[in-house]
Protein backbone atom coordinates (compact mmCIF):
# COMPACT_ATOMS: atom_id res chain seq x y z
CA UNK A 1 0.00 0.00 0.00
CA UNK A 2 2.43 2.08 1.24
CA UNK A 3 4.58 1.23 -2.12
CA UNK A 4 1.86 2.78 -4.32
CA UNK A 5 1.50 6.03 -2.66
CA UNK A 6 5.42 6.57 -3.09
CA UNK A 7 5.12 6.13 -7.02
CA UNK A 8 2.12 9.24 -7.08
CA UNK A 9 2.84 12.66 -7.51
CA UNK A 10 2.60 15.05 -4.71
CA UNK A 11 1.69 18.63 -4.55
CA UNK A 12 2.07 20.54 -1.57
CA UNK A 13 -0.13 23.51 -1.56
CA UNK A 14 1.41 26.15 1.49
CA UNK A 15 0.02 29.60 1.91
CA UNK A 16 -1.33 31.57 4.88
CA UNK A 17 -4.78 31.24 6.58
CA UNK A 18 -7.47 32.90 3.77
CA UNK A 19 -4.74 33.42 0.92
CA UNK A 20 -6.74 30.80 -1.39
CA UNK A 21 -5.29 27.38 -1.10
CA UNK A 22 -8.66 25.46 -0.87
CA UNK A 23 -10.45 27.43 -3.70
CA UNK A 24 -7.33 27.14 -6.34
CA UNK A 25 -7.24 23.12 -5.29
CA UNK A 26 -10.77 22.91 -5.89
CA UNK A 27 -9.99 24.42 -9.51
CA UNK A 28 -6.98 22.07 -10.05
CA UNK A 29 -9.60 18.79 -8.93
CA UNK A 30 -11.88 20.26 -11.81
CA UNK A 31 -9.01 20.46 -14.11
CA UNK A 32 -6.20 17.39 -13.10
CA UNK A 33 -8.33 14.78 -11.23
CA UNK A 34 -6.17 15.39 -8.53
CA UNK A 35 -6.97 14.17 -5.01
CA UNK A 36 -7.45 17.43 -2.90
CA UNK A 37 -6.76 16.38 0.77
CA UNK A 38 -6.80 19.34 2.79
CA UNK A 39 -5.60 18.93 6.56
CA UNK A 40 -7.64 21.41 7.93
CA UNK A 41 -10.67 19.59 6.54
CA UNK A 42 -9.73 15.95 7.74
CA UNK A 43 -9.40 17.92 11.36
CA UNK A 44 -12.56 19.01 11.20
CA UNK A 45 -14.32 16.04 10.09
CA UNK A 46 -13.12 14.08 13.03
CA UNK A 47 -14.59 17.06 15.31
CA UNK A 48 -18.02 16.87 13.84
CA UNK A 49 -17.91 12.99 14.68
CA UNK A 50 -18.07 13.98 18.30
CA UNK A 51 -15.28 12.15 19.53
CA UNK A 52 -13.43 13.03 22.71
CA UNK A 53 -10.13 13.05 20.20
CA UNK A 54 -12.69 15.58 17.94
CA UNK A 55 -13.58 17.66 21.05
CA UNK A 56 -9.28 17.96 21.87
CA UNK A 57 -8.70 18.95 18.34
CA UNK A 58 -11.65 21.93 18.11
CA UNK A 59 -9.99 23.22 21.21
CA UNK A 60 -6.84 23.73 19.93
CA UNK A 61 -8.07 25.06 16.46
CA UNK A 62 -10.52 27.31 17.77
CA UNK A 63 -6.94 29.21 19.87
CA UNK A 64 -5.35 29.07 16.41
CA UNK A 65 -2.69 26.30 17.38
CA UNK A 66 -1.51 23.55 15.45
CA UNK A 67 -2.69 19.94 16.64
CA UNK A 68 -0.39 17.43 17.03
CA UNK A 69 2.29 16.60 14.36
CA UNK A 70 1.11 12.79 14.56
CA UNK A 71 -2.72 13.01 14.68
CA UNK A 72 -2.36 15.18 11.36
CA UNK A 73 0.29 12.75 9.74
CA UNK A 74 -1.48 9.87 10.27
CA UNK A 75 -5.25 11.28 9.02
CA UNK A 76 -3.62 12.36 5.87
CA UNK A 77 -1.27 8.78 5.68
CA UNK A 78 -4.82 6.61 5.87
CA UNK A 79 -6.70 9.47 3.36
CA UNK A 80 -3.71 8.73 0.70
CA UNK A 81 -3.92 4.86 1.20
CA UNK A 82 -7.60 4.97 0.62
CA UNK A 83 -7.01 6.77 -2.55
CA UNK A 84 -4.07 4.94 -3.40
CA UNK A 85 -5.52 3.03 -6.21
CA UNK A 86 -7.13 5.26 -8.14
CA UNK A 87 -5.60 8.41 -7.85
CA UNK A 88 -3.29 10.42 -10.12
CA UNK A 89 -1.95 12.51 -7.62
CA UNK A 90 -2.18 13.91 -4.25
CA UNK A 91 -2.85 17.64 -3.33
CA UNK A 92 -1.59 17.88 0.56
CA UNK A 93 -3.44 21.29 1.75
CA UNK A 94 -2.39 22.82 4.53
CA UNK A 95 0.71 20.60 5.16
CA UNK A 96 3.30 21.08 5.87
CA UNK A 97 2.91 24.06 8.43
CA UNK A 98 6.44 23.62 9.76
CA UNK A 99 9.28 22.13 8.83
CA UNK A 100 9.47 19.27 10.65
CA UNK A 101 6.23 18.24 9.23
CA UNK A 102 7.84 18.34 5.66
CA UNK A 103 10.56 16.22 7.14
CA UNK A 104 8.33 13.10 9.05
CA UNK A 105 5.34 13.37 5.75
CA UNK A 106 9.09 12.63 3.38
CA UNK A 107 10.28 9.65 6.28
CA UNK A 108 6.46 8.10 6.28
CA UNK A 109 5.11 8.74 2.75
CA UNK A 110 7.39 10.39 -0.08
CA UNK A 111 8.93 13.24 -1.66
CA UNK A 112 6.58 15.82 -3.24
CA UNK A 113 7.50 17.04 -6.77
CA UNK A 114 6.12 20.64 -6.12
CA UNK A 115 5.35 23.09 -3.45
CA UNK A 116 2.62 25.26 -4.48
CA UNK A 117 3.12 28.09 -2.84
CA UNK A 118 -0.09 30.37 -2.79
CA UNK A 119 1.32 33.98 -1.59
CA UNK A 120 -1.14 36.78 -0.55
CA UNK A 121 -0.78 39.81 1.67
CA UNK A 122 -1.64 39.63 5.14
CA UNK A 123 -4.60 42.39 4.98
CA UNK A 124 -5.65 40.77 2.28
CA UNK A 125 -5.90 37.42 3.85
CA UNK A 126 -7.75 38.87 7.42
CA UNK A 127 -9.86 40.61 4.87
CA UNK A 128 -11.13 37.68 3.45
CA UNK A 129 -11.48 35.58 6.02
CA UNK A 130 -13.47 37.76 7.77
CA UNK A 131 -15.67 37.52 5.08
CA UNK A 132 -15.38 33.36 4.70
CA UNK A 133 -16.34 33.63 8.82
CA UNK A 134 -19.71 35.22 7.97
CA UNK A 135 -20.71 31.96 6.33
CA UNK A 136 -17.83 29.31 7.13
CA UNK A 137 -19.46 28.41 10.50
CA UNK A 138 -15.80 27.68 11.44
CA UNK A 139 -14.89 29.03 14.77
CA UNK A 140 -11.44 29.84 13.96
CA UNK A 141 -12.42 32.48 11.17
CA UNK A 142 -13.02 35.66 14.13
CA UNK A 143 -10.81 38.44 14.60
CA UNK A 144 -8.84 36.92 17.37
CA UNK A 145 -7.93 33.67 15.75
CA UNK A 146 -6.85 35.25 12.47
CA UNK A 147 -4.29 36.80 13.96
CA UNK A 148 -3.09 34.16 16.10
CA UNK A 149 -3.20 32.05 12.75
CA UNK A 150 -1.36 34.36 10.85
CA UNK A 151 1.43 34.89 13.23
CA UNK A 152 1.83 31.25 14.01
CA UNK A 153 1.93 31.62 9.58
CA UNK A 154 5.04 33.97 9.35
CA UNK A 155 6.97 31.87 12.39
CA UNK A 156 5.92 28.25 11.80
CA UNK A 157 5.43 27.98 8.06
CA UNK A 158 6.93 30.52 6.05
CA UNK A 159 10.33 28.45 7.00
CA UNK A 160 8.71 25.39 4.86
CA UNK A 161 8.87 27.52 1.78
CA UNK A 162 12.31 28.46 2.48
CA UNK A 163 13.35 24.93 2.81
CA UNK A 164 11.85 23.53 -0.05
CA UNK A 165 13.22 26.94 -2.35
CA UNK A 166 16.23 25.27 -1.75
CA UNK A 167 15.40 21.92 -3.19
CA UNK A 168 13.90 24.10 -6.42
CA UNK A 169 10.44 22.98 -6.30
CA UNK A 170 8.64 25.89 -5.22
CA UNK A 171 6.44 27.79 -7.65
CA UNK A 172 5.03 31.00 -6.39
CA UNK A 173 1.65 32.39 -7.43
CA UNK A 174 0.00 35.68 -6.73
CA UNK A 175 -3.19 35.15 -5.51
CA UNK A 176 -3.86 38.71 -5.28
CA UNK A 177 -5.31 38.33 -8.28
CA UNK A 178 -8.62 37.13 -9.56
CA UNK A 179 -9.09 33.29 -8.79
CA UNK A 180 -9.10 32.48 -13.01
CA UNK A 181 -5.69 34.36 -12.93
CA UNK A 182 -4.29 32.61 -10.15
CA UNK A 183 -5.37 29.20 -11.50
CA UNK A 184 -3.89 30.21 -15.00
CA UNK A 185 -0.33 30.61 -13.06
CA UNK A 186 -1.59 27.42 -11.07
CA UNK A 187 -1.77 25.43 -14.56
CA UNK A 188 1.23 26.70 -15.43
CA UNK A 189 3.41 24.91 -12.00
CA UNK A 190 1.45 22.14 -12.83
CA UNK A 191 1.84 21.59 -16.82
CA UNK A 192 5.84 22.31 -15.65
CA UNK A 193 5.94 19.48 -14.26
CA UNK A 194 7.51 15.83 -15.39
CA UNK A 195 5.05 12.80 -16.04
N1 LIG B 1 -7.99 35.08 -5.73
C1 LIG B 1 -8.99 35.41 -4.90
N2 LIG B 1 -9.61 36.59 -5.01
C2 LIG B 1 -10.61 36.91 -4.19
N3 LIG B 1 -11.09 36.12 -3.21
C3 LIG B 1 -10.51 34.92 -3.04
C4 LIG B 1 -9.43 34.50 -3.88
N4 LIG B 1 -9.04 33.26 -3.49
C5 LIG B 1 -9.84 32.93 -2.45
N5 LIG B 1 -10.73 33.91 -2.18
C6 LIG B 1 -11.73 33.92 -1.13
O1 LIG B 1 -11.02 34.01 0.10
C7 LIG B 1 -11.56 33.14 1.08
C8 LIG B 1 -10.48 32.17 1.57
O2 LIG B 1 -10.18 31.25 0.52
P1 LIG B 1 -9.85 29.72 0.85
O3 LIG B 1 -9.67 29.06 -0.47
O4 LIG B 1 -10.84 29.16 1.81
O5 LIG B 1 -8.41 29.93 1.56
P2 LIG B 1 -7.52 28.95 2.43
O6 LIG B 1 -7.93 27.54 2.11
O7 LIG B 1 -6.12 29.27 2.00
O8 LIG B 1 -7.78 29.35 3.85
C9 LIG B 1 -12.74 32.44 0.44
O9 LIG B 1 -13.90 33.08 0.88
C10 LIG B 1 -12.50 32.61 -1.06
O10 LIG B 1 -13.71 32.69 -1.77
N1 LIG C 1 -0.82 20.46 9.10
C1 LIG C 1 -1.41 20.87 10.24
N2 LIG C 1 -0.75 20.75 11.41
C2 LIG C 1 -1.29 21.16 12.54
N3 LIG C 1 -2.50 21.72 12.63
C3 LIG C 1 -3.20 21.86 11.50
C4 LIG C 1 -2.70 21.44 10.24
N4 LIG C 1 -3.63 21.72 9.29
C5 LIG C 1 -4.66 22.29 9.91
N5 LIG C 1 -4.41 22.38 11.25
C6 LIG C 1 -5.32 22.99 12.25
C7 LIG C 1 -4.78 24.31 12.76
C8 LIG C 1 -5.42 25.32 11.82
O1 LIG C 1 -5.46 26.61 12.37
C9 LIG C 1 -6.80 24.72 11.57
C10 LIG C 1 -7.47 25.11 10.24
O2 LIG C 1 -6.65 24.73 9.16
P1 LIG C 1 -7.05 25.03 7.64
O3 LIG C 1 -8.45 24.61 7.38
O4 LIG C 1 -5.98 24.45 6.81
O5 LIG C 1 -7.00 26.62 7.55
P2 LIG C 1 -6.92 27.56 6.25
O6 LIG C 1 -7.42 26.78 5.06
O7 LIG C 1 -7.79 28.73 6.58
O8 LIG C 1 -5.48 27.93 6.12
O9 LIG C 1 -6.56 23.30 11.64
MG1 LIG D 1 -8.51 25.93 3.39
Amino acid sequence: MADKIKDAKIIFVVGGPGSGKGTQCERIVAKYGYTHLSSGDLLRAEVASGSDRGKQLQAIMQKGELVPLDTVLDMIKDAMIAKADVSKGFLIDGYPREVKQGEEFEKKIGKPCLLLYVDAKSETMIKRLLKRGETSGRSDDNEETIKKRLDLYYKATEPVIAFYESRGIVKKVDSELPVDEVFVQVSQAIDSLKP
